[in-house]
């Protein structure tokens, strides 16, 4: 089984999440955190960090550690690492996203997440 290793970021501020609805490919639609594949010889913060440039033309830090999910999916075993996270600079533009909301935590469950976003949501409502 394909495995693939991902970062993503959970940008807080003010107590709201910053999440994004992907634009194309197979879950087109469904909502997640912003990040993307770690790349050979990256750390978890430099990708993370690659990943939301590309995709928000943003800086962010890296604060806290969140959780590592786990999924399986039909096609490939996803390991998906979490990070909270804040915009140091720039305005969150979306480069490839459709769309992007700030979420209370009492709104999380009003977009319909990745499958594997729904054990991250549970992770910071319990936070
Ligand atoms: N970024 C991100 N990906 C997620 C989340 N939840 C989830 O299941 N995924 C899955 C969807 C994708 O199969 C994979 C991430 O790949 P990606 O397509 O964002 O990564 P990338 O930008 O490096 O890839 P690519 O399009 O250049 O191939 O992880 C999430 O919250 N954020």
């Amino acid at each position: 089984m394909k495995q693939i290793e991902v970062v993503a970021a959970v940008i807080c501020h003010n107590g709201k999440f910053f999440a994004t609805q992907r634009g194309y490919g197979e879950f087109k639609d469904f909502w997640e955190f912003p990040g993307g594949k770690m790349e050979p010889g990256e750390t978890r913060e430099e990708a993370l960090k690659r990943e939301i440039r590309e995709e928000l033309d943003t800086e962010i830090s890296v604060d806290t550690f969140l959780t590592t999910v786990e999924y399986p999916y039909p096609a490939f075993h996803l390991t998906m690492h979490c990070f909270f996270c804040s915009v140091r600079s720039g305005h969150l533009e979306l480069k490839e996203h459709e769309n992007a909301a700030w979420l209370r935590l009492e709104e999380l469950d009003s977009v319909d997440w990745l499958p594997a976003d729904v054990e991250v949501v549970k992770t910071i409502k319990n936070h």
